[in-house]
């Protein structure tokens, strides 16, 4: 058996045209474009390719993007006050600082200076316990991305085995929180699990969000079970070439034997990430300008 391929790629191309619909509208309401101000402290090459990513597709979707860039020897009242100017600023609708920051750089403090109802991230323990406790807020977009992947291939989750691995604050225990609210059985696995395979083996829902490349492996997967790969590896380059291949968490050649259906890396997770974002965006311009979006119209 070969897993189907869940097209995450083709999934989020489809969410950034419905935004880009509704941006319109609503820029035609407002008066503005909904906008999204992404900050980026220091000059890591990933981080650089993932902003401009960001930047290009958020103007391609009829939005206005902010990009401010901070040298990595910015000090904490730098930051701070250009997050302040931000909250400020009603075209700017989300904030977004992309993460890591350098060590010398509070993460908690930074992300408890945006205004909550900016956070398109849903970072701000506001955010995380308004998801917490079921009210309406901002989620995190790569977990909210896997949901919609695994909402539209399975239909009801309610009753489904599923088991994270990985307990991180921005992706682990979201996706803990939404699955549970779908009415899963939630197991949440970490380093300390113990028998990581004998776990996983029972779920029928697997998201993996642990950063160490293809550690989930095809004997560890219930034949049949949806694997969602979170991760984002960049293994050392083969001799000759300058850079090395992106894989996931997951064994993807020989986890697709088994599984009823698996993301890719790339083209999986990795684009719904940034087009949850735009959605959020848009949502945010929504709440902050007082205009009404249809409820489930994203
Ligand atoms: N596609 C996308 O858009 C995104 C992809 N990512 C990728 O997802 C991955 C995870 O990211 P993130 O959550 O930020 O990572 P973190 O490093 O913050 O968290 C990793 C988690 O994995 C757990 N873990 C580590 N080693 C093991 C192991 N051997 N067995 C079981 N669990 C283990 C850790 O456990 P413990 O808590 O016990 O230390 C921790 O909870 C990375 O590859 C990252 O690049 C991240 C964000 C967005
Ligand atoms: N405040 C903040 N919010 C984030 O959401 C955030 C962040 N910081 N820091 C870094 C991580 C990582 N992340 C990704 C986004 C898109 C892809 C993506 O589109 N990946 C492509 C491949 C890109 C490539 O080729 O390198 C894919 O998987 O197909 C990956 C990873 C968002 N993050």
């Amino acid at each position: 058996m070969s897993a189907e391929l869940i097209d995450g790629k083709a999934f989020a191309e489809g969410l950034r045209e419905k935004v880009g619909a509704l941006a319109a509208t609503f820029a035609a309401k407002a008066g503005r474009k909904a906008g999204l101000a992404v900050v980026l402290v220091g000059e890591d090459p990933a981080s650089q390719v993932y902003v401009r990513s960001k930047g290009k597709q958020t103007v391609a979707c009829g939005m206005a993007s902010f990009e401010h860039k901070l040298p990595a020897t910015a000090s904490e009242a730098d930051l701070l006050g250009l997050i302040e100017q931000l909250n400020a600023d009603r075209s700017v609708d989300g904030i977004l600082v992309q993460l890591p920051l350098p060590d010398h750089l509070d993460e908690q403090k930074v992300i408890a200076t945006i205004a909550p109802d900016k956070d398109v991230d849903g970072f701000h323990i506001i955010n995380a316990g308004r998801l917490a406790v079921g009210q309406e807020g901002f989620v995190p977009c790569t977990p909210l991305g896997c949901l919609m992947l695994l909402k539209d291939r399975l239909g009801d989750l309610s009753g489904l085995d599923a088991v994270v691995i990985g307990r991180s604050n921005i992706v682990g225990k979201p996706m803990a929180q939404l699955l549970l609210q779908e009415s899963c059985t939630v197991t949440v696995a970490h380093s300390r699990t113990k028998d990581l395979p004998g776990v996983v083996r029972r779920a029928d829902i697997v998201v993996a969000a642990v950063g160490r490349p293809e550690m989930v492996k095809a004997d560890w997967i219930k034949l049949g079970a949806t694997v969602i790969d979170v991760g984002i590896n960049r293994l050392p380059p083969e001799p000759g070439a300058d850079k090395g291949r992106l894989v996931g968490d997951v064994d993807f050649a020989g986890v697709r034997d088994v599984a009823g259906a698996i993301t890719p890396v790339p083209g999986g997770v990795g684009p719904m990430t940034i087009a949850v974002l735009l959605r959020n965006t848009l949502v945010a311009a929504h709440r902050n300008e007082g205009v009404a979006l249809a409820a489930g119209a994203l």
